[in-house]
């Protein structure tokens, strides 16, 4: 695990009034925060990396968008071959500072290009693997299908993109039992009720989570040839969809 101060920033009543927002607070604690809340984290990251060691080819490019401090793009490095690039992207300059450091003294880290943008603004080209994790539930809705469409289109033959997103859950019993468990598992990592409403009224129109049925659609809608969901944990899920 990467170094980490703890998250109590949903504890201080003045973090709570404003709209979650990836700045330098939320990336002094990120792995400490993401860790706690999301179950799964440290298996969807190395994972990621083992696809890319499937996937990936010699002279192709990796690109792990909304990258924050860069799990996904350490987890890519160890497991590909000298000739691929990845390309790692988050628009928090708070994020991209915090992962050139953490590159310093890492082998290979040469082969990272750090880049400060927008996602939806960067070409993708040349790519064997394309990692959305946790990402695309940011973007604005009406803009997620031609970001797909957008990284379809530059992917090579055989290429792949991960995706892994907060689900919307159906509105039944089991949609309220996996939110309530989402809670237990905040809970049980030592978050206090208060931080974690807190937390939830921040998110609200920041994070907008989709139906997996929706996800679904639109990776088909993107152009993608088949897809196949290869993880759940409680309210999180992922899927690998190829070109
Ligand atoms: N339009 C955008 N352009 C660039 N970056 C963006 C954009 N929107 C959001 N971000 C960035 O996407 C990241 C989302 S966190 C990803 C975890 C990481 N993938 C991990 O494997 O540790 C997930 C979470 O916090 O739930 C943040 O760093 C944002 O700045
Ligand atoms: O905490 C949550 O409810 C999440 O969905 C995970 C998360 C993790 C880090 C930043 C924002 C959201």
């Amino acid at each position: 695990m990467i170094q980490s101060d703890p998250d109590d920033l949903f504890d201080r009543p003045e973090v709570s009034v404003r709209p979650f927002e990836f700045d330098a607070d939320v990336a002094r604690v990120f792995p400490d925060m993401v860790r706690r809340s999301v179950p799964g984290y440290a298996e969807l990251v190395g994972l990621s990396g083992l696809i890319a060691r499937r996937v990936a080819r010699s002279g192709t490019r990796c690109y792990d968008l909304g990258c924050s401090l860069g799990a996904v793009t350490r987890s890519i490095l160890r497991q590909t071959g000298p000739d691929v690039v990845i390309v790692a992207v988050d628009n928090a300059p708070a994020m991209v500072d915090g992962l050139r450091v953490r590159l310093q003294d890492v082998p290979g880290a040469d082969r990272v290009e750090a880049v400060c943008a927008d996602i939806q603004a960067v070409a993708i080209e040349q790519a064997s693997v394309v990692v959305l994790n946790l990402t695309l539930q940011f973007v604005p809705v009406t803009e997620r299908l031609a970001l797909l469409a957008r990284i379809r289109g530059g992917l090579v033959p055989g290429g792949v993109l991960v995706l892994a997103e907060k689900m919307a859950v159906p509105d039944d019993r089991g949609g309220a039992l996996l939110t309530a468990l989402h809670e237990d598992f905040k809970r049980a990592n030592g978050y206090s009720e208060l931080a974690i409403s807190r937390k939830r009224s921040a998110l609200e129109q920041v994070l907008v989570p989709e139906r997996i049925e929706t996800h679904e659609q639109r990776i088909e809608d993107a152009g993608f040839a088949g897809h196949c969901r290869w993880f759940q944990s409680l309210n999180f899920v992922a899927w690998v969809a190829w070109t």
